[in-house]
């Protein structure tokens, strides 16, 4: 039989942290510990609307969260600023992030991956935890050995914080570990209206689309002479993430550093 896992969810009235709630409260060897939240500290999560149930302390400050929790794991779906305070704080204290935050920088990444590798627990920085959304990362790597010209369009609801999305950029990272750098389209092109062309990731363009009603796409467009190739994948809810969630929370026990991207896990 598995271990209880012991889990904090920070984030837990968002979009994606209540469904992360639910998934702990569904999953026989997850339990919930405390959560973070930006209000409610002192309170009982079951004295928050619709939690009804979940007698857990809520906390607004990190620090005291990893000091009583006695907690295996966090799980933070929060905003990039606090998200990365979260994760710092709780490798601080041994407890093993699963981060699904995006808008991180690079050198934050890898100051967290020093962090995880200087006490040897494990970190699981996922910019997607949608399985479908991992294999369109992966093909568009492959693709990208016969393409060398390529366009990412990501496609978000409007309440989104950052742009581009944390997959884009990830798509993007994987895409260039199999393409030269190389400025695309005509060489002469001149913006008539700033941002037209989109977002510079080694000279591939990402553009960000925002709207609502959508949830989270993607669609990597690759051109060669006379044909191109579209890769896409559409999550239509955040229960799509949720098993990349679990395997996550499962995984990062057994870890002893940083991993960024679900796309190693997986293999
Ligand atoms: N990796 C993945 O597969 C996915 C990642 N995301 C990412 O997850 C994050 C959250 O997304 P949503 O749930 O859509 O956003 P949301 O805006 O619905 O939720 C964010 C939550 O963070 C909380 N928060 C803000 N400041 C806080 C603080 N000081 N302490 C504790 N909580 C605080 C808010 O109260 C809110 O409940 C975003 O960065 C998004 O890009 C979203 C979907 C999938
Ligand atoms: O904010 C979102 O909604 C999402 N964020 C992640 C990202 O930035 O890639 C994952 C998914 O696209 C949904």
């Amino acid at each position: 039989m598995n271990k209880t896992i012991r889990i904090v969810v920070a984030g837990p009235r968002g979009r994606m942290g209540k469904e992360a709630v639910q998934l702990v409260k569904e999953t026989s060897h997850f339990e919930l510990a405390a959560v973070i939240d930006r209000k409610n500290g002192g309170k009982l999560l079951s004295d928050v609307e619709g939690f009804t149930g979940l007698d857990v302390p809520v906390y607004t400050d990190p620090q005291e969260c990893f000091q009583h929790a006695n907690a295996d794991v966090l799980i933070d779906l929060t905003t990039p600023e606090r998200g990365y305070l979260h994760t710092k704080t709780a490798l601080e204290h041994n407890v093993r992030p699963v981060v699904g935050t995006t808008g991180f920088s690079s050198e934050q990444l890898d100051e967290l991956k020093g962090m995880a590798e200087q006490r040897g627990i494990g970190c699981i920085i996922a910019p997607n935890f949608a399985i479908g959304a991992i294999l369109m990362m992966k093909f568009s790597e492959i693709a990208a050995k016969y393409f060398d010209d390529v366009e990412i369009i990501e496609l978000h609801h409007d309440q989104k914080l950052d742009a581009p999305s944390g997959t884009a950029i990830k798509t993007a990272e994987m895409i260039a570990k199999n393409r030269e750098a190389k400025k695309q389209g005509h060489e002469d092109e001149k913006e008539t209206i700033a941002g037209a062309r989109g977002a510079d990731f080694e000279g591939m363009r990402i553009h960000s689309v925002r709207l609502p009603g959508l949830i989270a796409h993607q669609q990597v467009l690759f051109g060669a002479g006379g044909q191109t190739l579209t890769i896409r994948h559409d999550s239509y809810n955040r229960a799509s993430f949720m098993s990349g969630v679990k395997v996550s929370v499962e995984t990062v026990m057994a870890l002893d550093t940083l991993v960024y991207g679900l796309e190693s896990i997986l293999d």
